[in-house]
């Protein structure tokens, strides 16, 4: 099928969240006080206790949601939805069943449909933190979604 897309700007300073599945949060903190300095430079935002440790780690400011299974990952997915969130880096746990596993699930989907830069482990994480878009300016491209939401039966 032939998408046609628009296009949407990105600032410098992004609008970040973090969340870790509890076997990954040593990981996800470790990577946070290695990047800091990068850090401190966005507005982040986390999943409670991810958020919580996050800020007794590294002393960043963070904006906490619910934690992930009292509903964090549907705050964050709906935080996407509405173009408040610029980038996602979500350690989640490939060999624990998650009671939430439906919410995690929903928020990689949302992020993948608005085209939101996602890592899900720390080497990707890697990768995106030192790319120049990171705190540079990025236009990407998002599907125009206009056609879908006024086909026939809707
Ligand atoms: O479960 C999570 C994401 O699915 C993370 O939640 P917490 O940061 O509250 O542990």
């Amino acid at each position: 099928m032939h998408s046609h897309f628009k296009e949407v700007n990105l600032p410098e300073r992004k609008k970040i969240v973090l969340i870790a599945h509890d076997n990954k949060k040593r990981e996800l903190l470790e990577w946070a006080v290695k990047y800091r300095d990068e850090l401190s430079k966005h507005k982040l935002f986390a999943t409670g206790t991810t958020g919580k440790l996050l800020e007794r780690e590294t002393g960043l400011k963070v904006t906490c949601f619910e934690s992930g299974p009292l509903g964090g990952d549907m705050q964050a997915g709906a935080y996407i939805a509405d173009g408040k969130l610029d980038l996602v880096l979500f350690f989640w746990d490939p060999l624990a069943a998650q009671p939430h596993d439906p919410d995690v699930r929903a928020l990689l989907r949302v992020a993948v449909v608005w085209n939101v830069p996602l890592a899900c482990n720390r080497s990707s994480a890697d990768f995106l933190i030192s790319s120049p878009y990171f705190s540079g300016k990025y236009t990407k491209k998002v599907t125009d979604f206009t056609v879908y939401k006024n086909r026939k039966n809707s």
